[in-house]
C-alpha cells in the first residue's frame, strides 16, 4: 500500500477543511481526487504531505506515518501555484531542487545528475529548452518544467495538483502519455484535477470530496457503471419477439428496445453483469432469426458524475469547478 488514511480530520477557523477522510491508494495505480472548489482536495494533499499537520486520524505513506520526512523521500510533488526563480535556466532550476533535496553538491553537479535533467526535460517536452532563462517560458512550459521536477529523483509516489492546467490540447495528451509509461514503470500516481477528460482517461480509481467528506472512492470502472450495459443494433427485430427474449434471460439481465426501424433494424439496451451474458442474449437471438450487428459497451459519463454527486445538476448556474 502507497497510502493509508485513517479519519484525517482538519477543521480552520473559518470552518470545515476535511473531515474524517479514510482511502487506501494501492501500487501502481492512476488514483484521481475530484470534487467542487472548496471540497478539501488541498487540505487533503498538504496534511499527506506533511504540511498541515491534521486536528485528527492518521496515515501511512511509503510504510512510514505522515509527517515523517522519511517518508517524503520517495516523493514527488507538483504543486498547484508554484513559481519559480525566473532568473535561472530551466536545467538551473532543476539542479537546484536536486540540492534541496539533501543530495550532496558533488552529486547535484555529478554527470549523473545532468543525465536525469535531460531525461527529465526530454520526458516532460522540454528538452530544447533547458539551457533558457525559466522567465522567457510559456505557462505551459513551466507547468512542463514543475513536472520535470517532481520527476526529477524518480520518485515511487508522485502527486500532481493540476499538472495539466496550462496547457494545450496537446500537452495534455502528452502528460497523460506521461502518466501511463509511469504507471508501466510500476510508479504510483496521486493526481488532483478539475480536468474530467484526463481523469476519465488515465485514472484507475477515483475519490470524490464534497464539503469536506469523502462521498465516493472506488475503481473508475465501478463508478461509471463500465461493463454493465450495452447498446445492441440487430436485424430481423420484431416487436412481438421482446416477451419470449425477456422471459429467457439470465438473472441480473434486462433488454429494452429503444428504437425500431422500418428495415427491421432495431436498437435494444442491455443491462447484464458480465459479458458472458452477452453471449447468452446472442444465442436466444439467433433461435428467433434475430442477426446481431453491432455491440457498444455504455458508461456513464464523468461529468453527468461529477454533476450529481456535486448536487449541481439541479442547482442554477451548473458546475461550480
Ligand atoms: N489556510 C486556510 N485557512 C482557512 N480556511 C482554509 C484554508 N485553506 C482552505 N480553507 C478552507 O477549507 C475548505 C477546503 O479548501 P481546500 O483548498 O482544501 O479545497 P479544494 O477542494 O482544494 O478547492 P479548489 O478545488 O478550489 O482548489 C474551503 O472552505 C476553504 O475556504
Amino acid at each position: 500500500m502507497i497510502l493509508q488514511t485513517q479519519g484525517l480530520t482538519k477543521t480552520y477557523a473559518s470552518g470545515v477543511g476535511c473531515v474524517d477522510i479514510s482511502l487506501e491508494i494501492q501500487e501502481g495505480r492512476i488514483f484521481g481526487l475530484l470534487g467542487p472548489n472548496g471540497a478539501g482536495k488541498s487540505t487533503f494533499v498538504k496534511m499527506v504531505l506533511g504540511l498541515l499537520r491534521p486536528d485528527a486520524g492518521s496515515g501511512m505513506l511509503l510504510g512510514r506515518p505522515i509527517g515523517d520526512p522519511e517518508s517524503r523521500r520517495k516523493l514527488g510533488y507538483l504543486p498547484e501555484l508554484f513559481r519559480f526563480q525566473d532568473w535561472l535556466t530551466g536545467e538551473e532550476v532543476l539542479r537546484y531542487h536536486a540540492g534541496l533535496s539533501g543530495m550532496k553538491l558533488s552529486e547535484v553537479r555529478s554527470s549523473h545528475m545532468a543525465s536525469r535533467i535531460r531525461d527529465v526535460l526530454r520526458m516532460t517536452g522540454l528538452n530544447n529548452r533547458g539551457a533558457d532563462r525559466v522567465r522567457h517560458y510559456s505557462k505551459g512550459m513551466q507547468q512542463r518544467l514543475g513536472l520535470a521536477s517532481a520527476l526529477l529523483l524518480d520518485p515511487a509516489f508522485i502527486i500532481l495538483d493540476e499538472p495539466s492546467s496550462a496547457l494545450d490540447p496537446i500537452g495534455r495528451y502528452e502528460v497523460r502519455q506521461l502518466l501511463e509509461q509511469l504507471r508501466s514503470a510500476g510508479k504510483t500516481v496521486f493526481l488532483n484535477t478539475h480536468l474530467l477528460e484526463d481523469v476519465e482517461a488515465v485514472c484507475d480509481d477515483v475519490a470524490f470530496l464534497h464539503l469536506g467528506r469523502l462521498r465516493a472512492i472506488g475503481s473508475m470502472r465501478e463508478l461509471l457503471h463500465v461493463g454493465m450495459s450495452w447498446e445492441i443494433t440487430v436485424g430481423g427485430w420484431q416487436t412481438e419477439l421482446a416477451p419470449g427474449i425477456s422471459g429467457s434471460l439470465l438473472p441480473g439481465m434486462a433488454v429494452e428496445a429503444v428504437r425500431q426501424e422500418p428495415d427491421g433494424s432495431a436498437l435494444l439496451r442491455v443491462s447484464a453483469h458480465n459479458r458472458e451474458q452477452i453471449g447468452h442474449l446472442n444465442r436466444l437471438l439467433m433461435e428467433v432469426g434475430v442477426t446481431l450487428y453491432e455491440v457498444t459497451p455504455v458508461q456513464d459519463s464523468l461529468e453527468q458524475w461529477f454533476l450529481s454527486m456535486s448536487g449541481a445538476d439541479s442547482r442554477e448556474g451548473g458546475a461550480r469547478s
